[in-house]
């Protein structure tokens, strides 16, 4: 088992009138851990879990398992990635255990008697009877198909799990059942997982460190508990205060993060500086300090495993008192 490492990954969607999705991005998910990744919607979440998963093409930087390039990894099958969508993720055509045999390494069980035994062994694995291997997914419901796509998932032995919004499409009274069943399978088989989610309740249910992007950036980054009640970065308290429900219940319905009534910076023209600054409460209201926000990029500190976040007032707390929470920048 190992870490996984993201080292200085850039993902640019387009040509010259593109974007750049991803830019510079380190982080690292400690082998057997879990690591919640917040953001807004378009932060750049869904391309970094695809860069790892090989699925978006890196401009530049590395991912690294145990110090290997993944690109290097046949197949990339220690990195296996569940998605959002159980209805689009299985082939209606072919049977749940059909499915699931498909994902079993070529070579690893060659007789059709140990391929029909491990379909049986990971359909139990994610609590579902094996007799369903004979059913088409058109006779399963939402959440019975995302456990065959974790099932699935799990067939390729992976070390590491990409869990990309995989209760969001789900009923609410499965969800519970779905993410239980997550962090059991996590715990037991020792992943590595980078679970991405808006919903911050189920993120602090689930993680031990919590990644926070803003505009393709990792904005903060460390322990789950601490990001998530002391957080030190602006965009993070804005996150945390748009979704009280990251402190009460775990399935409340409209939790999804939105952050001020600024409007959202343009991803193709990213600001200079922090990115944050044309949003930041903190920025417009201690003016003697606020060209540094104009000029420096302050960088979180991602590939460790303290708290960081970047900005240049982090860890000062002295000006929030003074802040009005609904305040934006000119
Ligand atoms: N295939 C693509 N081609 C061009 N731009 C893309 C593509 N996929 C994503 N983008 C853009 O890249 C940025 C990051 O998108 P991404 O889906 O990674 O964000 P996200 O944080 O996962 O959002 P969400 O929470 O809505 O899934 C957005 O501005 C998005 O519009």
């Amino acid at each position: 088992m190992s870490d996984l490492v993201f080292d200085a990954v850039s993902v640019r969607y387009g040509g010259r009138r593109g974007l750049t999705a991803v830019d510079h991005v380190g982080l690292t998910v400690p082998s057997g851990q879990v690591v919640g990744l917040v953001g807004e919607s378009g932060s750049g979440k869904s391309t970094l879990a695809r860069a790892a998963a090989g699925l978006s093409p890196l401009s530049s930087g590395r991912v690294l398992l145990g110090g290997v390039d993944v690109r290097e990894l046949p197949r990339r099958r220690p990195l296996q990635m569940v998605f959002q969508d159980p209805y689009s993720s299985l082939d209606p055509r072919m049977s749940v255990g059909e499915s699931i045999a498909e994902a079993i390494p070529r070579g690893v069980l060659p007789s059709r008697g140990a391929r029909r035994d491990e379909v049986a062994r990971l359909l139990d694995l994610v609590n579902l009877d094996p007799d369903r291997a004979g059913q088409l997914p058109g006779r399963l419901s939402g959440g019975q198909r995302q456990r065959v796509a974790l099932a699935r998932a799990l067939a390729g032995r992976p070390e590491v799990l990409i869990a990309d919004e995989i209760t969001s499409a789900l009923d609410v009274s499965v969800q519970g059942a779905v993410l239980n069943l997550v962090r059991s399978l996590q715990r037991r088989l020792g992943l590595s997982m980078l679970f991405i989610s808006h919903n911050l309740a189920v993120v602090r249910y689930l993680s031990d460190i919590v990644a926070v992007m803003y505009l393709g950036r990792i904005v903060e980054v460390g322990p789950a508990e601490q990001v998530l009640t002391e957080p030190q970065h602006p965009y993070t308290r804005d996150l945390l205060a748009a979704a009280p429900s990251a402190h009460t219940s775990l399935f409340d319905t409209g939790v999804d993060a939105a952050t001020t009534d600024a409007e959202p910076a343009d991803p193709h023209h990213p600001p200079g500086g922090c990115r944050y600054h044309t949003r930041c409460p903190i920025g417009p209201l201690v003016h003697a300090d606020r060209e540094v926000c104009l000029q420096a990029d302050p960088g979180a500190d991602s590939a460790h495993r303290r708290h960081s976040a970047a900005c240049h007032f982090g860890e000062d707390e002295s000006h929030l008192p003074a802040i009005s929470r609904g305040a934006s920048a000119p």
